[in-house]
């Protein structure tokens, strides 16, 4: 659906050179909803943008739905980006129009039939949650329902992808997730693509497929967003997960233990609970859980356990490569040091 190859955008002016984007290769798939996370100046918007070409890359090439973007004239690009709807962070709505006077804008701008607007402004209306503001003015809208004037406006073409610049980072937590729940909707009923940028790595839990970090206009690790949760290999996706995730014991606590400190991350249905007393069990060792979640990510469970072992240090590693093998991920976070590890 969505394919970007070795993209690169460089920002060139008289004094400096900034690489925005740098040579960055992912694919989305179509109904995939795509999560770029990273922080401040990591190259998020850079991207977005070139996938629509508002920015044009510097080298690489963008195809969106086989299309080649990086190879079109003005007016077939003109033409492409109908079918690729943007939504902002301050939603640039015409602040003397109202709602529907924006929604209708966007139509006719696209050269829709003067006769349908009124039809079609109404379904749109419908679609976001918002019939009851027809008439009411940006001003007098809340963040969220700002937002849903503009993602009613970016579905005014029936766009077939949906791109999303830090949509939801102007907006309280609840108003956030009702957003988020109004893309997902989009994504499942009408097979909208969605791309997305954020700083935020709750957004990302909450409706991604896939993830991508960046860093330094660099993709650092991409993948689904499950597996990343469960997995992560680079120190920032860590970092991201840890934010909405948090796994850590305070020092103070692991100093009371002397066992060893492992966290053990089950993925799926198992119940991890029920693995790790059989394995205390079979292995004659003690245990004591230090912090357990269930997590769901992308509407599968996943769980998370920290715990202490006690007992031969032979018996601890043994252990820990049973559980290991029951579809487990293992990482010993301290060794232990009491007399029996
Ligand atoms: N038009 C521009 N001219 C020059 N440099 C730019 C331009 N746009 C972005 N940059 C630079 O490119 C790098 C990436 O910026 P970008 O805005 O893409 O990052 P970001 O991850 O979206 O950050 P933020 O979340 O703060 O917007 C930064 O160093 C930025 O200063």
């Amino acid at each position: 659906m969505i394919e970007a190859r070795e993209l690169t955008k460089i920002y060139k002016s008289k004094k400096r050179t900034v690489i925005g984007v740098d040579n960055v290769s992912f694919r989305v798939e179509k109904g995939e909803i795509f999560g770029i996370v990273g922080y401040s100046g990591a190259g998020k918007s850079s991207l977005l943008r070139c996938m629509n070409l508002l920015e044009r890359p510097t080298s690489g090439t963008i195809n969106v739905d086989g299309i080649d973007l990086t190879k079109l004239n003005s007016s077939r690009l003109r033409e492409a980006r109908l079918k690729i709807g943007m939504i902002f962070q301050h939603f640039y709505l015409i602040n003397q129009k109202t709602v529907y006077g924006n929604i209708a804008f966007a139509l006719k701008a696209a050269g829709v039939e003067q006769s349908t607007v009124p039809t079609r402004v109404d379904e749109l209306l419908k679609r976001v949650g918002l019939s009851d503001k027809r008439d009411a003015y940006p001003a007098q809208l809340s963040g969220g329902q700002k937002q849903r004037v503009g993602i009613a406006r970016a579905l005014a073409n029936n766009p077939r992808v949906l791109l999303c610049d830090e949509a939801t980072s102007a907006l309280d937590p609840t108003t956030t997730k009702s957003i988020l729940q109004l893309l997902q909707s989009l994504n499942k009923e009408l097979g909208l693509t969605i791309v997305l940028i954020t700083h935020e790595m709750n957004v990302v839990k909450e409706i991604c497929h896939k993830m991508a970090v960046m860093q330094h206009g660099k993709i650092v690790e991409q993948g689904n967003v499950y597996d990343l949760f469960a997995e992560p290999k680079e120190e920032l996706t860590k970092e991201f997960i840890e934010n909405v995730v948090s796994f850590n014991v305070p020092e103070r606590t692991l100093a009371q233990f002397t066992g060893t400190i492992a966290k053990v991350v089950f993925k799926g249905e198992i119940a991890g609970e029920g693995i790790i007393s059989d394995m205390l069990q079979q292995f004659s060792l003690n245990g004591n859980f230090l912090h357990g979640a269930i997590e769901y990510i992308d509407g599968k469970p996943l769980g998370i356990f920290i715990l202490e072992l006690q007992g031969e240090a032979v018996a601890v590693k043994q252990a820990l490569a049973y559980i290991e093998k029951r579809s487990a991920e293992v990482e010993v976070i301290r060794d232990g040091h009491s007399p029996l590890n």
